[in-house]
Protein backbone atom coordinates (compact mmCIF):
# COMPACT_ATOMS: atom_id res chain seq x y z
CA UNK A 1 0.00 0.00 0.00
CA UNK A 2 1.52 3.62 -0.69
CA UNK A 3 -0.01 6.85 0.42
CA UNK A 4 -0.63 9.47 -2.27
CA UNK A 5 0.32 12.24 0.46
CA UNK A 6 3.77 10.77 0.42
CA UNK A 7 4.73 10.00 -2.98
CA UNK A 8 2.23 12.92 -5.32
CA UNK A 9 3.67 16.22 -6.01
CA UNK A 10 0.83 18.32 -7.50
CA UNK A 11 2.34 21.42 -9.37
CA UNK A 12 0.58 24.67 -9.26
CA UNK A 13 0.77 25.38 -12.83
CA UNK A 14 -1.57 28.63 -12.76
CA UNK A 15 -0.59 32.06 -13.37
CA UNK A 16 -2.60 34.14 -10.40
CA UNK A 17 -1.44 33.55 -6.58
CA UNK A 18 -5.22 33.88 -5.95
CA UNK A 19 -5.49 30.69 -7.96
CA UNK A 20 -2.64 28.49 -6.28
CA UNK A 21 -4.34 29.23 -2.94
CA UNK A 22 -7.59 28.08 -4.14
CA UNK A 23 -5.83 24.82 -5.41
CA UNK A 24 -4.39 24.69 -1.45
CA UNK A 25 -7.45 25.18 0.21
CA UNK A 26 -9.19 22.94 -2.35
CA UNK A 27 -6.21 20.12 -1.66
CA UNK A 28 -5.60 20.20 1.81
CA UNK A 29 -3.88 16.38 1.77
CA UNK A 30 -1.59 17.19 -0.87
CA UNK A 31 2.24 17.94 1.16
CA UNK A 32 4.06 18.29 -1.54
CA UNK A 33 3.82 21.26 -4.33
CA UNK A 34 5.40 22.64 -7.17
CA UNK A 35 6.35 25.72 -8.22
CA UNK A 36 7.19 25.91 -11.54
CA UNK A 37 7.69 28.81 -14.66
CA UNK A 38 4.18 29.39 -15.06
CA UNK A 39 3.48 30.78 -11.36
CA UNK A 40 7.15 32.13 -10.58
CA UNK A 41 7.46 34.28 -13.75
CA UNK A 42 3.90 35.44 -13.18
CA UNK A 43 3.90 36.08 -9.68
CA UNK A 44 7.40 35.88 -8.65
CA UNK A 45 8.50 34.03 -4.94
CA UNK A 46 5.43 34.97 -3.31
CA UNK A 47 4.04 31.74 -3.11
CA UNK A 48 6.88 30.02 -1.23
CA UNK A 49 6.18 31.37 2.29
CA UNK A 50 2.76 30.87 2.35
CA UNK A 51 3.56 27.15 1.15
CA UNK A 52 6.07 27.22 4.04
CA UNK A 53 2.96 28.74 6.61
CA UNK A 54 1.44 25.59 6.08
CA UNK A 55 4.20 23.28 6.62
CA UNK A 56 4.07 22.18 2.51
CA UNK A 57 7.27 20.91 1.08
CA UNK A 58 8.12 22.45 -1.70
CA UNK A 59 9.50 21.49 -5.22
CA UNK A 60 11.17 25.07 -7.15
CA UNK A 61 10.73 23.72 -10.52
CA UNK A 62 13.11 26.60 -12.19
CA UNK A 63 14.83 23.97 -14.60
CA UNK A 64 17.63 26.11 -15.09
CA UNK A 65 20.30 26.18 -18.02
CA UNK A 66 23.09 28.08 -18.14
CA UNK A 67 27.21 28.80 -18.18
CA UNK A 68 28.36 27.55 -14.12
CA UNK A 69 28.63 31.45 -13.06
CA UNK A 70 24.71 32.13 -13.98
CA UNK A 71 23.03 28.78 -12.27
CA UNK A 72 25.43 29.44 -9.31
CA UNK A 73 24.25 32.47 -8.94
CA UNK A 74 20.37 31.74 -9.23
CA UNK A 75 20.82 28.21 -6.72
CA UNK A 76 22.36 30.09 -4.53
CA UNK A 77 19.24 32.44 -4.11
CA UNK A 78 17.01 29.94 -4.50
CA UNK A 79 18.48 28.22 -1.34
CA UNK A 80 17.39 30.94 0.40
CA UNK A 81 13.52 30.44 -0.10
CA UNK A 82 13.62 26.86 2.57
CA UNK A 83 13.07 24.59 -0.56
CA UNK A 84 13.25 21.29 -0.73
CA UNK A 85 13.79 20.08 -4.71
CA UNK A 86 15.56 22.12 -7.20
CA UNK A 87 15.68 21.55 -11.12
CA UNK A 88 18.23 22.43 -13.35
CA UNK A 89 18.69 20.38 -17.01
CA UNK A 90 21.56 17.63 -17.16
CA UNK A 91 22.52 19.12 -20.25
CA UNK A 92 24.23 22.13 -18.21
CA UNK A 93 27.33 20.13 -17.92
CA UNK A 94 29.27 18.70 -15.22
CA UNK A 95 31.04 22.20 -14.59
CA UNK A 96 27.37 23.94 -14.33
CA UNK A 97 26.26 21.25 -12.62
CA UNK A 98 28.87 21.18 -9.86
CA UNK A 99 28.91 24.60 -9.01
CA UNK A 100 24.86 24.50 -9.01
CA UNK A 101 25.20 21.93 -6.01
CA UNK A 102 27.63 24.01 -4.29
CA UNK A 103 26.13 26.87 -4.53
CA UNK A 104 22.70 25.47 -3.40
CA UNK A 105 23.56 24.17 -0.66
CA UNK A 106 25.99 27.43 0.39
CA UNK A 107 22.74 29.46 0.01
CA UNK A 108 20.41 27.67 2.50
CA UNK A 109 22.93 27.14 4.86
CA UNK A 110 23.55 30.70 4.75
CA UNK A 111 19.64 31.22 5.89
CA UNK A 112 19.85 28.72 8.08
CA UNK A 113 17.97 26.02 6.21
CA UNK A 114 18.98 22.39 5.45
CA UNK A 115 20.29 21.40 2.10
CA UNK A 116 17.69 21.20 -0.78
CA UNK A 117 17.75 18.50 -3.26
CA UNK A 118 19.09 19.25 -6.38
CA UNK A 119 17.44 17.27 -9.48
CA UNK A 120 18.40 16.95 -13.21
CA UNK A 121 16.37 17.16 -16.31
CA UNK A 122 17.31 14.21 -18.23
CA UNK A 123 15.17 14.36 -21.39
CA UNK A 124 11.70 15.91 -21.07
CA UNK A 125 8.51 13.61 -21.01
CA UNK A 126 6.68 15.64 -23.30
CA UNK A 127 9.95 14.85 -26.00
CA UNK A 128 9.89 11.19 -27.82
CA UNK A 129 12.26 9.36 -29.61
CA UNK A 130 11.80 11.31 -32.75
CA UNK A 131 11.82 14.37 -31.40
CA UNK A 132 15.12 12.94 -30.05
CA UNK A 133 16.82 11.68 -33.53
CA UNK A 134 15.25 14.08 -35.95
CA UNK A 135 14.77 17.60 -33.95
CA UNK A 136 17.82 17.48 -31.24
CA UNK A 137 20.18 15.02 -33.89
CA UNK A 138 20.77 13.11 -30.85
CA UNK A 139 22.28 9.67 -32.22
CA UNK A 140 21.47 7.28 -29.21
CA UNK A 141 18.45 5.57 -28.15
CA UNK A 142 16.18 7.67 -25.83
CA UNK A 143 16.25 5.41 -23.01
CA UNK A 144 20.31 4.78 -23.21
CA UNK A 145 20.22 8.92 -23.77
CA UNK A 146 18.37 9.26 -20.10
CA UNK A 147 20.43 7.19 -18.73
CA UNK A 148 23.29 9.09 -19.46
CA UNK A 149 22.15 12.11 -18.36
CA UNK A 150 21.01 10.78 -14.80
CA UNK A 151 23.94 9.07 -14.53
CA UNK A 152 26.75 12.97 -15.91
CA UNK A 153 24.20 14.78 -12.27
CA UNK A 154 25.45 11.35 -10.19
CA UNK A 155 28.98 11.99 -11.12
CA UNK A 156 28.56 15.82 -10.74
CA UNK A 157 27.16 15.04 -6.68
CA UNK A 158 23.17 15.80 -7.61
CA UNK A 159 20.67 14.15 -5.46
CA UNK A 160 18.93 12.89 -8.16
CA UNK A 161 16.89 12.94 -11.38
CA UNK A 162 13.56 13.76 -13.07
CA UNK A 163 12.91 10.89 -15.61
CA UNK A 164 10.09 9.31 -17.66
CA UNK A 165 8.33 6.56 -15.86
CA UNK A 166 9.36 4.72 -18.44
CA UNK A 167 12.84 4.86 -17.60
CA UNK A 168 12.52 4.70 -14.22
CA UNK A 169 13.41 1.17 -13.59
CA UNK A 170 16.84 1.52 -15.46
CA UNK A 171 17.78 4.31 -13.50
CA UNK A 172 17.09 3.03 -10.44
CA UNK A 173 19.12 -0.16 -11.42
CA UNK A 174 21.97 1.75 -12.59
CA UNK A 175 22.37 4.75 -10.14
CA UNK A 176 20.87 2.93 -7.08
CA UNK A 177 18.44 3.41 -4.27
CA UNK A 178 19.67 6.14 -2.79
CA UNK A 179 19.27 8.39 -6.70
CA UNK A 180 15.94 10.41 -6.09
CA UNK A 181 13.81 9.17 -9.06
CA UNK A 182 11.38 12.49 -10.19
CA UNK A 183 8.63 11.29 -12.24
CA UNK A 184 5.98 13.06 -14.37
CA UNK A 185 4.31 12.38 -17.15
CA UNK A 186 1.99 10.23 -15.06
CA UNK A 187 -1.40 9.19 -16.16
CA UNK A 188 -3.83 7.53 -14.52
CA UNK A 189 -5.85 5.46 -17.52
CA UNK A 190 -8.84 7.83 -16.82
CA UNK A 191 -6.94 11.29 -18.27
CA UNK A 192 -6.04 13.02 -21.37
CA UNK A 193 -2.04 12.20 -22.11
CA UNK A 194 -2.34 16.17 -23.58
CA UNK A 195 1.57 16.97 -24.54
CA UNK A 196 3.11 14.56 -22.44
CA UNK A 197 4.70 11.44 -24.46
CA UNK A 198 6.44 8.86 -22.69
CA UNK A 199 4.18 8.19 -19.92
CA UNK A 200 3.18 5.53 -17.28
CA UNK A 201 -0.15 5.35 -14.79
CA UNK A 202 0.42 5.88 -10.85
CA UNK A 203 0.72 2.17 -10.33
CA UNK A 204 3.04 1.63 -12.73
CA UNK A 205 5.34 4.52 -11.80
CA UNK A 206 5.41 3.35 -8.64
CA UNK A 207 6.47 -0.11 -9.53
CA UNK A 208 9.08 1.30 -11.86
CA UNK A 209 11.06 2.41 -8.78
CA UNK A 210 10.13 6.37 -8.98
CA UNK A 211 10.02 8.20 -5.65
CA UNK A 212 7.64 10.94 -6.39
CA UNK A 213 5.15 11.27 -9.06
CA UNK A 214 4.46 14.85 -10.34
CA UNK A 215 0.75 14.64 -11.48
CA UNK A 216 -0.65 17.85 -12.71
CA UNK A 217 -3.81 18.57 -14.85
CA UNK A 218 -5.70 14.98 -14.19
CA UNK A 219 -5.63 16.42 -10.61
CA UNK A 220 -6.19 20.05 -11.45
CA UNK A 221 -7.85 20.70 -14.25
CA UNK A 222 -10.85 17.89 -13.19
CA UNK A 223 -13.98 19.17 -12.56
CA UNK A 224 -13.69 17.95 -9.22
CA UNK A 225 -10.11 17.90 -8.21
CA UNK A 226 -10.65 16.26 -5.01
CA UNK A 227 -12.58 13.25 -6.45
CA UNK A 228 -9.37 13.10 -8.88
CA UNK A 229 -7.05 13.16 -5.89
CA UNK A 230 -9.17 10.33 -4.33
CA UNK A 231 -9.01 8.07 -7.70
CA UNK A 232 -5.11 8.35 -7.76
CA UNK A 233 -5.13 7.34 -3.59
CA UNK A 234 -7.28 4.68 -4.29
CA UNK A 235 -5.12 3.37 -7.29
CA UNK A 236 -2.02 3.76 -5.22
CA UNK A 237 -3.53 2.31 -1.98
CA UNK A 238 -4.32 -0.91 -3.96
CA UNK A 239 -0.62 -1.27 -5.01
O1 LIG B 1 10.51 19.16 -14.11
C1 LIG B 1 9.34 18.77 -14.21
O2 LIG B 1 8.61 18.73 -13.23
C2 LIG B 1 8.89 18.25 -15.51
C3 LIG B 1 9.84 17.61 -16.30
C4 LIG B 1 9.44 16.89 -17.42
O3 LIG B 1 10.26 16.26 -18.11
N1 LIG B 1 8.13 16.87 -17.75
C5 LIG B 1 7.17 17.53 -17.02
O4 LIG B 1 5.99 17.43 -17.36
N2 LIG B 1 7.56 18.27 -15.93
C6 LIG B 1 6.56 19.05 -15.17
O5 LIG B 1 5.62 18.18 -14.58
C7 LIG B 1 4.31 18.73 -14.63
C8 LIG B 1 3.41 17.77 -15.37
O6 LIG B 1 2.12 18.25 -15.37
P1 LIG B 1 0.91 17.46 -16.04
O7 LIG B 1 1.33 17.10 -17.44
O8 LIG B 1 -0.21 18.45 -15.99
O9 LIG B 1 0.69 16.23 -15.18
C9 LIG B 1 4.42 20.10 -15.30
O10 LIG B 1 4.46 21.08 -14.27
C10 LIG B 1 5.76 20.06 -16.01
O11 LIG B 1 6.40 21.31 -16.00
Amino acid sequence: MVLAAEKVIVPLDVSREEDAIALLSQLPEVQFWKVGLELFVSTGAEILPTLKDRQKRIFLDLKLHDIPNTVAGACRAAGKYGIDLLTIHATCGRKALQAAKTALVEGAAEAGYPPPKLIAITLLTSLNSRDLAFDLKVPIELPEYALQMAVLAKESGLDGAVCSPQEAAQLRQVCGDEFLLVCPGVRPKWAETGDQSRTFTPSEAIKAGADYLVIGRPITAATNPQEAWAKIGDELANI
